[in-house]
């Protein structure tokens, strides 16, 4: 099959929600490309302006951690995008195969997809489905990221929820603050990079559940267990880091760019710095300057805890995805407290055994004194 007179289709790659992949020469320049065919059953208006905001979008993105766009078009009334051809596997199809990655390529994955997420960053764009399946492998084990469908401007009003009340990403890789209804980051990004090194590295996500609506309370509420006391063979400094990626809050999160240039470092392999002894998910990462926070939005909530002897104040609804696919829809169920006031306990605790120290030296001093 000869699309646009140019491309010549060969053999399917694979099918996603949109579109399938194949495997085709560019007759032109004489190279092999990849061709995503928009899917004639879900070709309406909406999905073809979508289809045309991921070839905009990636095509602004010129980076070697990046499946480059080569071409857009229209053929036969089917929209078409012409990518780079990744010659190797996803992800997800290497860790199916191969099982839980070692220490080695797992940092070389986390850096090079740090790398692409970074320079996506650092154009406004946010991916929104970093997913094991969305990180393509080369022959020679280069990473590239690809399908760019549902990336947003970071200001772009309508990144977190779409007019129909639907939530877009997968379940298993979906940051805290999107799940109560903050629109994606680049600190979301770096979550969901997150939840698929820890995949990658224990050959499950941190989080699995029969529903939706709990899976998304485990993103906001749960620590993960770190991946060593499931099994997975990482470096202790490694195993930290990932942790500090899958924090709560936002702000705690490296950013890509910190990411890249830690896992580039080889810092992975040495020893961690001090963990604090609880919630794991909330320990602030490896990383020197502070960030700032995300600012709230209709109907989203700010993370923080509440000031010391004050009454939590109620909290925003959990938005429940009830279905991890792609596209998700989201209804609104009460929530629980996050747990978030980790930090704030370890205040109080700090303060607690001061006042104590206190009191004893007094006492001593009294003691003294009366003899
Ligand atoms: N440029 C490419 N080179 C080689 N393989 C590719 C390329 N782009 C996509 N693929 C393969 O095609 C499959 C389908 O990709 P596609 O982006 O359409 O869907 P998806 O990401 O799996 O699902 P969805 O779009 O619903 O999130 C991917 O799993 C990947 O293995």
């Amino acid at each position: 099959m000869l699309v646009a007179d140019r491309y010549r289709l060969h053999t399917v790659i694979g099918r996603g929600g949109m579109g399938e992949v194949w495997r085709a020469q560019d007759e032109v320049l004489g190279r092999p490309v990849a061709v995503k065919l928009l899917l004639s059953d879900v070709a309406d208006a909406s999905a073809e302006a979508r289809f045309r905001l991921e070839a905009q979008t990636s095509a602004r993105l010129n980076h070697p951690h990046v499946v480059g766009t080569l071409d857009f078009g229209t053929w036969q009334g089917r929209c078409f995008l012409v990518m780079e051809l990744v010659d190797g596997d996803s992800l997800a199809g290497e860790l199916a195969t191969g099982g839980p990655l070692a220490p080695p390529r797992l940092a070389q994955v986390a850096q090079q997809a740090a790398e692409g997420l970074a320079a996506a960053h650092a154009q406004g764009i946010v991916h929104r489905d970093i997913k094991p399946g969305n990180l393509l492998s080369d022959h020679d084990g280069t990473v590239r990221i690809g399908d760019f469908g549902i990336a947003r401007f970071v200001d772009d009003p309508s990144a977190g929820l779409t007019t129909t009340g639907q939530i877009v990403g997968t379940g298993l890789y979906l940051a805290p603050e999107r799940a109560i209804g903050t629109p994606a980051s680049p600190a979301s990004d770096i979550y969901s990079l997150g939840c698929v090194l820890y995949q990658l590295a224990v050959g499950r996500p941190p989080f699995e559940s029969e529903t939706a609506t709990a899976l998304l309370y485990q993103h906001v509420d749960a620590p993960p267990v770190p991946p060593r006391q499931r099994g997975a063979a990482l470096p202790p400094a490694f195993e930290a880091y990932l942790l500090s990626m899958l924090a709560k809050r936002p702000e705690e999160r490296p950013t890509a760019r910190e990411v890249a240039d830690w896992f580039r470092g080889g810092a992975w392999r040495g020893a961690p710095e001090p963990l604090p002894p609880e919630q794991p998910g909330h320990v602030p990462g490896p990383h020197a300057a502070p960030r700032p926070a995300l600012q709230p939005t209709a109907g989203a909530a700010l993370i923080a805890p509440a000031p010391a002897g004050v009454v939590d104040p109620p909290l925003p609804p959990v938005q429940a995805v009830l279905d991890t696919g792609w596209n998700t829809t989201v209804h609104r169920v009460p929530a629980r407290r996050p747990a978030l006031a980790g930090p704030l306990r370890r205040h109080r605790r700090a303060a607690a055994v001061v006042g104590g120290a206190l009191l004893f030296v007094c006492a001593l001093l009294l003691g003294m004194s009366l003899f």
